[in-house]
């Protein structure tokens, strides 16, 4: 039987081979795994979710023509998809797809989705009002969690925390740090974690948004007893992005109380922020002084070492593999987050699978080009400056300075006129980017330009071109 599906596969692939470059061959259908042949249906294994919808969005006539070569028209796929190591416990979810009808088939498109079985253990059935599915993320988990410098504390305190949740001193556990540098990956990994260790553990990850939408509900039902009651039964509260209950005074106060009284049953909570509780405004102080009393752990940018491995671990999972020099070349370019690290690694694959080219340096290159470009087209005030300085070769400090050389004055005007079409910065603001101008130096450039646009037809071609670097017409 074994191989039956293994031949079966072997022959799918050879037709496969035909139709996709060498790169996408070895990207999408090296890793996919026959596993069972029966009632004319292949069911095939593929690494991820992501794999699953790639392959659907971009390979279904190539799959249809090879099911169609070797089993028949009436023949059908099925993809089982891998779960994250962290779901290990339940069953994998399985698409059917008994689809990827031929033009000539009868049969009716659909697709069923068996779901994962829920999991949590608890019944809620009087506490209808209560959005309960906020659960846990399984992809999430500390496996693929990549460690460095710049999340040591945080991860070493959330292991810690999994394996001995409420034990330990770190209660609460606050993590924290800038966009996309992995808070809630991190919080929800320790969640995961303690699911596993701990199955019996009523573990609830909640955003401050759900929470204070609940909190709400809850007023409006008037049943803010079922709302306490709700959270005083969790074992293991994890809250994300807590900056969001600032100035929510009355969220903040009931949070306190669920707070104590978690604390003090030896309950473990863990937060996440985007900044230092320090630096948390509006925000009342007993529940401040609550946050520190445990841990708190930042997140900060990875570092290039920490870049090169989160990038490696992302294309290993998808099955992927690059020479150094790419990965090198990625790491070296994309310094911001980790979420957009993330971005332009999908973009490449989405590049290499439709020009059908190999991940290579060159594709790394113009992959980034397109995306910076289009960063660049953002009509920031940055952007403005920088569009003029590189256009009249002039640095930006002189732009911003008080210098009146005449081939100055006409650039540091272009650019005040510039911000005034192209953003909603008041005049006064305006003159703040250039030294702390007055407002009627700003419209006294405005002026000028817009007169100049009339009168000079070199005027009205420059600020044409400037205006075309962000796809704009002068009007
Ligand atoms: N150290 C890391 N290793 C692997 N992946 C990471 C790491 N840090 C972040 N990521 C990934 O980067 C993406 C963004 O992370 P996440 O959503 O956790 O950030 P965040 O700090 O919660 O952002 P935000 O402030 O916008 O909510 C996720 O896909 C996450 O898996």
């Amino acid at each position: 039987m074994q191989s039956e599906v293994k031949d079966l596969w072997l022959k799918c692939l050879e037709i496969i081979r035909e139709d996709v470059s060498s790169q996408s061959f070895s990207t999408w259908f090296a890793p996919i795994v026959p596993l069972k042949f029966q009632n004319n249906t292949l069911t095939i294994q593929v690494p991820s979710q992501f794999f699953y919808e790639w392959l659907e969005e971009n390979y279904v006539a190539v799959l249809r023509k090879a099911i169609d070569h070797t089993i028949g028209k009436r023949g059908m796929l099925e993809y089982s998809i891998v779960v994250d190591k962290g779901d290990r416990k339940n069953p994998p979810i399985t698409f059917n797809l008994p689809t990827l009808p031929s033009s000539n088939s009868n049969h009716m498109q659909q697709q069923t989705v068996q779901q994962a079985p829920a999991r949590n253990p608890f019944q809620f059935k009087d506490l209808d009002s209560l959005e309960l599915d906020s659960y846990l993320i399984p992809k999430y988990t500390f496996d693929k969690f990549i460690e460095g410098d710049c999340n040591r504390l945080g991860r070493a305190a959330g292991m810690a925390v999994a394996n001995k949740p409420g034990l330990t001193s770190f209660n609460p556990l606050m993590i924290y740090g800038g966009v996309g540098l992995g808070k809630t990956h991190l919080i929800q990994a320790i969640g995961n974690q303690i699911k596993e260790e701990f199955p019996e553990k009523f573990v609830l990850y909640v955003s401050t948004e759900k929470f204070t939408n609940q909190f709400v509900n809850a007023i409006r039902n008037n049943s803010i007893e079922t709302f306490t009651n709700f959270y005083l039964q969790v074992d293991v509260l994890i809250i994300d992005d807590v900056q969001f209950l600032s100035g929510k005074e009355k969220t903040q106060e009931t949070f306190f109380n669920i707070f104590n009284h978690l604390h003090q049953s030896g309950k473990q909570i863990i937060l996440s922020s985007d900044r230092a509780p320090r630096d948390l405004a509006g925000m009342e102080d007993r529940l401040l002084s609550r946050f520190k009393w445990g841990l708190t752990a930042d997140l900060q940018q990875p570092d290039f070492e920490t870049r090169i491995a989160i990038i490696q671990k992302k294309l290993q999972d998808d099955g992927i593999q690059i020479n150094f020099d790419v990965l090198e070349y990625l790491a070296h370019s994309i310094q911001t987050n980790v979420r957009e690290l993330e971005g332009v690694i999908i973009s490449l694959m989405a590049q290499a699978s439709l020009t059908r080219k190999e991940i290579d340096l060159e594709l790394a290159k113009s992959t980034l080009k397109s995306i910076v470009n289009d960063q660049e087209k953002e009509l920031s005030v940055d952007n403005i400056l920088e569009a003029v300085t590189t256009h009249f070769d002039v640095d930006m400090l002189t732009l911003k300075g008080k210098c009146r050389k005449k081939e100055n004055v006409f650039p540091r005007q272009v650019a005040m006129y510039m911000l005034k079409e192209l953003t909603n910065l008041p005049l006064k603001s305006i003159g703040y980017h250039f030294g702390g101008r007055d407002h009627s130096t700003v419209i006294h450039a405005v002026q000028s330009i817009s007169e100049a646009i009339e009168s000079d037809k070199s005027v009205e071609k420059t600020v044409k071109k400037l205006f075309n670097r962000f796809n704009l017409a002068l009007n």
